[in-house]
């Protein structure tokens, strides 16, 4: 059985379209796919847990429509249950998972090659948990994790009145241009200390720190230009130090991962992390932002298969 768990609104409504047209020219599909929609923002990941418990044994495949934000719904929705395999059918606007992948952009193609070929291949989730007192409070994350600077910009994206206003014009990443420039303004430089594979090291002056599981985030940006996908180890990018106007040249040369060659850009490896702040920080997982003093980081333990190149 094919599972099919559907973000109808991400990226301009695009999910139904690409189903229903890939269902009129493979009918033979029809009868062995269950499709679920998520109605609300959380939604996809409770259903994505009942899928699960009722499910996880007839589940051959589980296709997820949308975006990054969808993904991260679905798969912390399915934590319990990592033999299920997945794939990612990219109807966002962002989709930086399918560019990790290195599959097709194209929603359509995503879903025939997937049936058609399967193409399953290890992928191991991060793992991260801002309260160390409570287990059952990890999340997974696909792509990135994010402190700082950038998790201001999506959060001030996020809850901008604007929001919807853009997103019906179809400019959804203008307001990422307007969160980044107030934020811009606003941001002030953080100190964390962190404890990387078990060393500790303090950062000052910082204005973003992230933890990527590949090269992109944000809709393209190549932050991590040489993170690959592995079963043991984050890259980490730290930018310290750097004024607001070498930020914005940083950001205009993030989407070629040219920014790595400013001297206020850090990279290294790391298995696991902690960070401790003494003041609230945002963070962003996936695009989904939050606040919290500190934060462990980690590899998920065991793989689970997606679709992936
Ligand atoms: N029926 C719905 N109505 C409104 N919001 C929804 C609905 N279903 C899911 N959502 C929310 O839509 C948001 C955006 O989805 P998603 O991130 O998948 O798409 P996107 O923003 O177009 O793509 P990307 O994250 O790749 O840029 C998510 O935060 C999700 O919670």
């Amino acid at each position: 059985m094919y599972v099919m768990i559907i973000n109808p609104k991400a990226g301009n409504y695009k999910s139904q379209e690409v189903l229903e047209s890939f269902l009129s020219d493979y009918p033979q599909y029809k009868n062995k796919c269950k499709t679920f929609y998520s109605e609300y923002p959380g939604h996809a990941e409770k259903l994505a847990q009942q899928v699960g418990s009722f499910y996880h044994q007839q589940i051959e495949m589980l296709f997820i429509f949308g975006g990054d934000g969808t993904l991260y719904e679905v798969m912390n929705g399915i934590k319990a249950f990592p033999d299920i395999p997945v794939s990612f059918v990219p109807t966002g606007s962002g989709n930086d998972f399918a560019r990790g992948c290195k599959t097709p952009l194209d929603a359509y193609e995503q879903l025939r090659a997937s049936l058609k070929y399967k193409g399953l291949k290890p992928y191991w989730f991060g793992v991260y948990q801002t309260d160390f007192k409570n287990p059952s409070n990890q999340r997974l994350f696909s792509t990135c994790l994010g402190f700082g600077f950038d998790a201001e910009v999506a959060e001030r994206a996020n809850r901008s009145f604007l929001k919807k206003w853009f997103n019906r014009m179809r400019l959804k990443s203008l307001i990422y241009v307007f969160g980044l420039i107030a934020t811009l303004f606003i941001y002030r430089p953080k100190r964390l200390s962190l404890n990387i594979n078990g060393e500790k090291k303090e950062f000052d002056d910082l204005w973003m720190l992230t933890v990527s599981n590949h090269p992109y985030f944000g809709g393209g940006m190549k932050i991590a230009p040489e993170a690959t996908i592995n079963s043991d180890e984050f890259t980490v990018t730290v930018v310290q130090k750097i004024s607001k106007w070498k930020l914005l040249l940083l950001f205009s040369t993030v989407f070629k991962g040219k920014h790595t060659k400013l001297k206020e850009v850090h990279t290294f490896k790391a298995s696991t992390i902690e960070l401790f702040s003494s003041e609230q920080l945002t963070y962003q997982a996936d695009g989904f932002t939050g606040k919290c003093y500190k934060c462990k980081v980690s590899k998920e333990s065991k793989e689970r298969m997606v679709v992936r190149n």
